[in-house]
């Protein structure tokens, strides 16, 4: 059975003028210890989609239709209580910024120690050696001594190590982790990432990494969706969605890595923006920025179909790969 079994979610976002839909009909599963991969440009609803499954959407933000499935109950339609009770036991969620996070007014152990004491039935001092291990797991140099420190006493990439080691305090089954390294140095990233990654291994934990960044994407996850203006565009294993994308859109962000790119030459972007989602264009939402598309496209939104070992919402994807087919043969 999944872990978590996400149905036709769609979130919506009332203005005063209008309202707009920020997320249309996503549908995905993981799996018990699964890591998954969310990408997409700046605006796709990767992180609406993060802050949905931990039922954070507040107004003007709603859920307008769909379900979350955790272990078979709907985080949609969850008493407070009952999410406060899930949220950091079961998922917990891992932000851009640490001090999303962390209270600037505490030190590290008593922010520790009574999440603990909220969730479980401890001593303060049985807490407190659960918070140094958890340190220790994070390779947090002299836990013991951190743990009487500020936020504001430590550096970036510290801060984020601990705000690991308090998304995995209580043991959750699922991390959602949003552009986790965007605001640490480049030197840390990788070693963030890492340590991420062996983490969510050792303790067979879920992932679901939201980011802009493929190459992450392909050291991190099993699984990946691609996501544009709000859906679904194309998902499948993580090793076919970078050595054999069908979407075109996908085409476009593994074309526009650094990787593909020889020196000297200039980095292929996709041209034209994501639409705004006060004006998502008639059919298939990428179709203006697509050079292949038809009148089909321009009309008709595309279903997500399984084509080969991915699904994919393109109406043209069979052409696109027969025409590909061909000319790999006349090469
Ligand atoms: N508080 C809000 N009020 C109105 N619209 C919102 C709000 N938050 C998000 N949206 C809409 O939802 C869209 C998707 O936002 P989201 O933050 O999920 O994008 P993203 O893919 O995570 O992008 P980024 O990589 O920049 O974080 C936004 O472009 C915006 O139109």
């Amino acid at each position: 059975m999944s872990l978590l079994s996400v149905r036709d979610l769609t979130v919506k976002f009332a203005m005063r003028d209008e309202t707009v839909t920020a997320l249309n009909g996503i549908s995905f599963d993981i799996a018990k210890g699964e890591r998954l991969g969310i990408v997409g440009e700046s605006g796709a609803g990767k992180s609406i989609t993060g802050f949905s499954l931990m039922n954070l959407i507040s107004r003007p933000g709603y859920v307008d239709r769909g379900e979350i499935l955790l272990d078979g109950e709907d985080v949609v339609k969850m008493s407070d209580a009952r999410l406060r009770e899930l949220r950091g036991d079961k998922m917990a969620m891992i932000f851009q910024d640490p001090m999303v996070t962390l209270n600037p007014v505490l030190t590290i152990g008593q922010q520790m120690i009574e999440t603990l004491l909220a969730h479980r039935k401890l001593s303060r001092e049985e807490a407190r050696q659960i918070a140094i291990v958890k340190l220790r797991e994070v390779y947090i140099p002299s836990p013991e001594e951190r743990l009487d420190q500020y936020p504001h006493e430590l550096s970036g990439g510290m801060r984020q190590r601990i705000i690991i080691a308090i998304a995995l305090l209580l043991d959750p089954e699922l991390i959602i982790a949003d552009e986790p390294t965007t605001a640490l140095d480049v030197t840390i990233q990788a070693d963030i990432m890492e340590l991420l990654l062996e983490l969510c291994q050792s303790n067979k934990v879920g992932l679901i990494l939201i980011t802009h960044d493929l190459g992450v994407v392909s050291q991190m996850t099993e699984r990946t969706l691609v996501m544009y203006a709000g859906q679904i565009i194309e998902a499948g294993r993580t090793r076919e969605i970078i050595n054999d994308p069908q979407h075109p859109y996908t085409q476009g962000l593994i074309n526009a890595l650094p990787q593909q790119t020889l020196p000297g030459q200039k980095l292929r972007q996709i041209p034209g923006n994501m639409p705004s989602l006060t004006n998502i264009p008639a059919g298939c939402p990428f179709n203006p920025r697509c050079e292949y598309a038809t009148d089909l496209c321009r009309t008709k939104v595309p279903e997500i179909i399984q084509y080969g070992e991915v699904q994919v919402a393109c109406h043209e994807v069979e052409r696109l790969h027969a025409e590909g087919a061909r000319q790999e043969q006349n090469a």
